[in-house]
């Protein structure tokens, strides 16, 4: 599998934009720049010129300003959007991860919602019965599984939501954030199945604002800026030239922390194998 893009540029015409009072070419802090095309439409540049090249076990983060571009590219890579200019090509099993509620109905049960949300992501409805109680468990929405969805707050649609998506086998996983709405010990919950996906996945790029999530999920990063990859490489050195020491030093620590839990379970499991041989 592999993401391959060149010299991609993605531009919205925009028909309805007050003309007469827009500048010629205006660059805000927010936003792509808006400018006209060849037949003197407005357009939004949303991306210029990303030329990107992902492998199987890359892991990619995406910071940037609001409009700067993070989620035109997910898109770009997940075949929604035709690049107006350039290439992108993208070979293998694709999940986009947009928005947690797409593809769910408020009218029929979360139970049967977890059925159709798996299948909208590209799994099979048999590979989704084997896994619909393990994610029911997970939910622990209980009864409240058989009622339809519109009774749900927002944090228990997304408790159903996260479940699926954290179920799937993808090879490319493609994931805009907006993962917030629920409390603070489901996350917490949920974090080790987003890292469990993330380590089955083959390909991930991550669209946040957290730092920290981002730390937790990526080891690379792009600082996407009006539209254009401004800065690459690892997520500590993207996210510090973006944000600063500040921000840096705090992925640094996310980072070492991650290093120390991860040590610490290969200890434990060494130690269980060692207990076991010697019984
Ligand atoms: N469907 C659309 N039609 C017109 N312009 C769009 C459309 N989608 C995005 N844009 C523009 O493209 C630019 C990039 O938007 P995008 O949503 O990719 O930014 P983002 O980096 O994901 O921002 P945020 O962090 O705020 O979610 C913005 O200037 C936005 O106005």
């Amino acid at each position: 599998m592999s993401i391959e893009t060149r010299n991609a540029c993605v531009d919205f015409p925009i028909f309805d934009a007050k003309t007469r009072s827009l500048k010629k070419a205006f660059l805000g802090r927010a936003g792509g720049a808006i400018g006209r095309n060849s037949s003197d439409v407005v357009v939004v540049e949303a991306l210029r010129d990303i030329t990107m090249s992902l492998k199987e076990g890359d892991r990619v983060g995406l910071v940037g300003h609001n409009g700067a571009g993070k989620s035109t590219l997910l898109r770009l890579l997940s075949g929604i959007y035709e690049p107006t200019r350039g290439a992108a090509r993208v070979r293998g099993r694709v999940a986009p991860v947009f928005d947690l509620g797409v593809g769910m109905d408020p009218e029929i049960s979360g139970y049967e919602n977890i059925l159709i949300r798996g299948m909208f992501l590209g799994m099979s409805r048999k590979q989704m019965l084997a896994k619909v109680d393990e994610i029911a468990e997970f939910t622990e929405l209980g009864d409240y599984l058989q009622m339809p969805l519109r009774t749900y707050s927002t944090g228990m649609r997304v408790r159903v939501a996260l479940g699926v998506v954290t179920s799937i086998d993808p090879e490319i996983l493609l994931l805009d954030e907006g993962i917030g709405a629920v409390d603070a010990d489901f996350m917490k919950k949920a974090r080790v199945r987003l890292q469990a996906l993330v380590a089955r996945s083959g390909i991930l790029v991550f669209a946040s604002h957290s730092n920290e999530f981002l730390a937790q999920l990526c080891d690379q990063a792009m600082w996407i800026d009006h539209g254009r990859i401004r800065e690459e490489g690892d997520i500590e050195h993207v996210v510090r030239a973006y944000e600063g020491n500040e921000a840096g030093d705090h992925v640094r620590k996310v980072l070492e922390e991650l290093e120390r839990e991860r040590a610490a379970q290969a200890g434990s499991g060494a130690a269980a194998a060692t207990g076991s041989n010697g019984g």
